[in-house]
């Protein structure tokens, strides 16, 4: 695995907590994501990203895939913090379309874990982008397990981080030359 950089952005803590339980884990360097440039990534051999999803993006990830071709050679490894449950693949399927290029895809390991939300704590556009979620979901014929998940925990909070859910990206790394 060389030597690894642990970077993260996060809103609401979530991906810190699991960035911070990897970087422990594989005693390595920790950045936020502001704090690190494409260049400094250099100094690295593997490199392991994580974001919030937020409406099908992951936070921040434009500074892998802007700095994507210089970092090529690299280990490079992605991993997402959502509501959505890792278990069902297929939702992540557009996710992973959605931000990275088919040669990103080739060349980026992609590792899904699940966070939380608090309603209380969210700002006000994401307030009122998870208030026309509910009305969106509200208005299927059909719920998913999830849209179900939303109607019953709106407004409340939810909690799913858990630190054994990193043991597969941890295995994963170190079996990384
Ligand atoms: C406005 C908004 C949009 C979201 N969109 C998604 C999404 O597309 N997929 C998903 O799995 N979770 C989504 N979530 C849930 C967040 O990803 C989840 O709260 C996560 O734990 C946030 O990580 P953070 O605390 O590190 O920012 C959304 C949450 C908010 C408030």
């Amino acid at each position: 695995m060389g030597n690894v950089a642990v970077i993260f952005k996060t809103k609401y803590g979530h991906t810190k907590q699991y960035a911070e339980w990897i970087s422990e884990e594989l005693k390595c360097d920790l950045f936020e994501q502001s704090e690190i440039s494409g260049e400094k990534m250099l100094e690295y051999d593997t490199i392991v990203y994580g974001g919030g999803l937020y409406a099908s993006g992951i936070l921040g990830v434009d500074l892998i895939t802007k700095n994507f071709s210089r970092i090529n050679n690299k280990n490079i490894v992605v991993f997402t913090v959502g509501l959505a449950d890792p278990d069902i693949k297929s939702q992540f399927e557009p996710i992973i379309k959605k931000n990275f290029t088919d040669e990103m895809q080739k060349r980026i390991n992609i590792f899904h874990l699940r966070g939380g939300i608090n309603y209380k704590e969210l700002g006000i556009v994401h307030k009122a982008m998870m208030a026309a979620l509910k009305s969106s979901v509200k208005k299927k014929d059909e719920l998913t397990d999830e849209d179900r998940l939303m109607l019953e925990t709106y407004g409340d909070k939810v909690e799913f981080t858990d630190k054994k859910d990193i043991e597969p990206l941890i295995s994963f790394v170190r079996s990384l030359n």
